[in-house]
């Protein structure tokens, strides 16, 4: 069965709420519309009410059956609760009114339903950046037991291809040791994708061909990936050159012994510059869907967008985020 099925066939009726803090916006409520009416999840809109309602009208959506909050009147109890949660959560970094402030965001709104529980997860970034979007997630979310940092992984799909793209949204400048935690982060996403991880760590040289600290960098993420996920250490294999990685005859001329080189399905990139340039060259040119960034090692699940989506990319990253709160 394809893959979008299976999730839509774990969440369906399971009633999971998803907030939407850009609901004004009408990639999201096309997209939330389905969704309710596929009866996959409950959809929560934030924004200003006239504005959601006037995109509505101009779209013929019905958005009788949704939940709308419009956070500059939202009761004025349940604020001061919100409010109290937020101050307590930040243990001393955030005051009160910092958390007034905040609370006006759409972002931090959603993030606060998601970790006061009343929304299961949240989707957002079609309007806002990465930044923006992420940061109250990081903040106030935090990350799950077991991770010491989120990443953010695309699953990259065409016909039956289909490949984990990593870091490609959150850590800017890694480090080795950054990196072997992505890796082993990447693996257990494409488990879940049914995607059985072979994971290449990659940079511009394949088993020492070139000489630099940017490749004993990622030589030395993938020994520590491999002491991080022993039961994974022969699914790993680094540092490779993206052609090695993925093309056979080109394994068997620059990496002969390794187990990965010529498989691989899952591609950890050394720097969030490689990631997202690579990410959007396999979008753009290659013809592949980019489904993501799915965050990865978050205690409860928040997903971004690209500002480039489409309803259908925010419909497919709500499936994935609904089924992220079964688990
Ligand atoms: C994600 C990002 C916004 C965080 O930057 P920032 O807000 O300046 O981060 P800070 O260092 O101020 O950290 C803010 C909080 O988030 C936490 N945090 C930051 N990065 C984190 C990570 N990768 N994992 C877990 N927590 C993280 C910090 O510990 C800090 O928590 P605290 O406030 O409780 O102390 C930043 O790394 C970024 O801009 N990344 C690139 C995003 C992007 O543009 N991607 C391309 C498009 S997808
Ligand atoms: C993931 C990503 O690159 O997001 P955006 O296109 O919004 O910057």
């Amino acid at each position: 069965m394809e893959l979008f099925e299976q999730l839509k066939n774990k969440i369906i009726g399971k009633n999971k709420t998803i907030v939407f803090p850009e609901g004004e916006d009408v990639r999201i409520q096309g997209a939330a519309v389905r969704l309710a009416t596929d009866k996959l999840v409950k959809p929560i809109l934030l924004g200003n009410a006239q504005k959601i309602s006037e995109v509505a009208q101009a779209n013929n959506f019905d958005l009788s059956s949704l939940e709308i909050i419009d956070p500059a009147t939202y009761d004025e109890k349940e604020l001061a609760k919100l409010n109290a949660s937020l101050v307590e959560r930040r243990k001393g970094k955030t005051d009160a009114d910092t958390a007034t402030k905040w609370l006006q965001n759409v972002n931090y709104f959603g993030t606060m339903l998601v970790y006061t529980g009343k929304a299961d997860g949240m989707v957002s970034g079609a309007v806002h950046p990465t930044g923006d979007t992420v940061r109250p997630a990081l903040q106030i979310i935090k990350t799950a037991p077991g991770s010491s940092r989120i990443s953010g992984a695309f699953i990259m799909q065409k016909g039956d291809q289909r490949y984990v793209f990593s870091d490609a949204a959150i850590n800017i400048d890694i480090d080795a040791e950054t990196m072997a935690e992505i890796a082993v982060q990447s693996a257990n996403t494409a488990k879940v994708f049914d995607i059985d991880p072979k994971v290449a760590m990659l940079s511009f040289s394949t088993k020492g061909s070139a000489k630099s600290p940017l490749v004993d960098k990622v030589a030395k993420a993938t020994k520590l990936a491999k002491d991080l996920a022993p039961e994974l250490a022969d699914s790993i294999d680094g540092e490779l050159q993206f052609d090695a990685a993925i093309v056979e005859s080109v394994a068997v001329s620059k990496a002969p012994d390794s187990k990965v080189a010529g498989q691989a399905n899952t591609f950890i990139f050394p720097s969030l510059e490689a990631g997202n340039i690579g990410y959007k060259i396999a979008q753009r040119l290659g013809g592949f869907e980019a489904i993501g960034p799915i965050l990865q090692g978050l205690a409860k699940p928040v997903s971004d967008l690209s500002r480039g989506a489409n309803e259908e990319d925010v419909y497919k990253v709500a499936i994935i985020t609904a089924a992220q709160a079964l688990q």
